[in-house]
């Protein structure tokens, strides 16, 4: 199948509409996987560990039979150290360097977010106290690729938070581990690494089982059956977004090499049939190179019918009037990534609002933050910038208001109070507050 990359123009009398159906395509639900993943998480509430077992062996095929009891799903740490012990050392200190990287960023933004307190003149002190949970669960993806970076991007902010319990969940299909997966494990100081997957890891993390402990919040990517189960586990256990396939929107100039952007747009497509890839661009000679290269690249990727699907079905090539009309443009795709590949790139992203993750200049492929520039690869999909944040250390921290009221404050809030109280009809309110002043 050859791609065939639609091109548009943003002066076209239907281009809203046809941006709105490109960009809307992720938003339908699909009525079979959520009622396969209801019936999944009611058994694993009720049924535990037996139900676990039967749908790892059902869905991730595992050999053998399949195993008899949960034990064989546990990876124990000497499993875990000597994953790490056996990879090549290039990978090694590849994942090192990452994993540093990212504890540094997250460390960082770990000291940006500190409780306070301050003392009002009559003695009252209030503020907030900021603490880790206790215990989460982390879904690393598996199913049709292993994503060892995601290991780190979940596993870290947690630590560097100061969770005392981390359950990674990942899923074995066909029973095969894989060595950077464990390896980031042990990187990352993981507590329990459990191999299994999909919406009866979720359920298992959110309900408990025999052998799982129900965590406080589930984070991680995943494909579908892992979204639809976190949306439903919602309410029992906190969770951190629902992080859909991944997208790439491209603001160019014209100025950057059209092999460079191409194969920009193909790293986020090589994820994922549903994966979006955008181009916007004022310079229609430009998109026309881009579009040659493109053709040019495609068949030396090993992925290319990923890739191929990804760019028919949900890219696009866009001819914009200018740069001013492609961050606006960008404002209203509110992208997972957005790279800004021109001469003067902070110009234009003082004009961004929304976006998970903003690459400036040329060099910032995307690529790099995906692995070990340092801040958190897990990022608000589907629009959803608009409104939520990367995965990152407030991910695992909660927040208590801390109030600590003087005898003096007691006299001025308690009247406050006791007025609003009244206004309510909650009498035991406002007498509660009145008890404390003295006559
Ligand atoms: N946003 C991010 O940071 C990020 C990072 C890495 C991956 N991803 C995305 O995560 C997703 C990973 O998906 P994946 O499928 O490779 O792995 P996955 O681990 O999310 O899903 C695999 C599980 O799906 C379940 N499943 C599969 N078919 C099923 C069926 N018919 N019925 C019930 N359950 C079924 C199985 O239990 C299996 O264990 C991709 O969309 C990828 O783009 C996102
Ligand atoms: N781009 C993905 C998030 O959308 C993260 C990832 C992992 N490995 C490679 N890429
Ligand atoms: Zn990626």
């Amino acid at each position: 199948m050859a791609v065939q990359i639609r091109k548009l123009d943003s002066t076209a009398p239907d281009f809203k509409q046809t941006l709105d159906a490109l960009l809307a395509f992720e938003a339908e639900t699909d009525d079979a996987i959520e009622s396969a993943v209801a019936k999944i998480l009611a058994d694993v509430k009720h049924r535990g560990d037996a139900a676990v077992l039967e749908y790892t062996n059902k869905f991730d095929r595992i050999p053998h039979g399949g195993a008899s009891s949960m034990a064989a799903f546990d990876v124990k740490q000497a499993e875990l150290d000597a994953a790490l012990a056996s990879l090549p050392e290039a990978q090694r200190a590849a994942l090192r360097t990452a994993a540093e990287r990212i504890r540094v960023f997250h460390e960082r933004q770990k000291g940006e977010l500190n409780g306070f307190t301050f003392t009002e003149p009559d003695g009252t002190v209030l503020g907030q106290r900021v603490t880790p949970l206790d215990r989460v669960g982390i879904y690393v993806p598996g199913g049709k690729a292993a994503y060892p970076s995601s290991v780190l991007m979940n596993a870290i902010p947690a630590q560097v938070a100061g969770v005392q319990e981390i359950v990674m969940v990942v899923p074995t299909p066909d029973g095969v581990k894989n060595q950077m997966v464990l390896a980031a494990a042990a990187i990352a100081g993981v507590t329990r690494v459990i191999t299994i997957g999909g919406a009866q890891a979720v359920g298992a993390l959110a309900y408990g089982t025999g052998t799982i402990p129900a965590v406080d919040k589930i984070v991680g990517p995943g494909n579908a059956y892992v979204a639809a189960a976190k949306r439903r586990v919602f309410g029992t256990v906190g969770i951190d977004m629902i992080a859909g396939p991944s997208e790439i929107l491209v603001l160019c100039d014209g100025t950057t090499d059209p092999d460079w952007v191409a194969m920009d747009l193909f790293s986020q497509a090589e994820h994922d049939e549903l994966a979006q890839a955008i181009l916007l661009c004022p310079d229609a000679d430009y998109i026309a190179r881009v579009e040659a290269s493109i053709h040019k690249l495609l068949p030396t990727m090993p992925r290319h019918e990923t890739i191929t699907t990804s760019l028919s079905d949900r890219g696009a090539l866009v001819k914009v009037r200018d740069m001013e009309e492609a961050c606006a443009i960008a404002n209203a795709i509110a992208a997972e990534h957005l790279e800004i590949s021109a001469d003067d790139p902070l110009k234009w992203a003082d004009q961004i609002r929304h976006a998970g993750a903003m690459f400036l200049g040329r060099f910032s492929s995307e690529s790099l933050g995906d692995y070990c520039c340092g801040p958190n690869h897990v990022l608000p999909t589907s629009r959803t910038a608009r409104f939520s944040s990367p995965l990152g250390v407030y991910d695992f921290q909660k927040r208590s208001s801390v109030i600590h009221v003087s005898e003096a404050g007691a006299q001025t809030l308690g009247k406050v109070a006791a007025e609003l109280a009244y206004g309510e009809g909650l009498q035991a309110h406002a007498r509660s507050a009145e008890l404390r002043i003295k006559s």
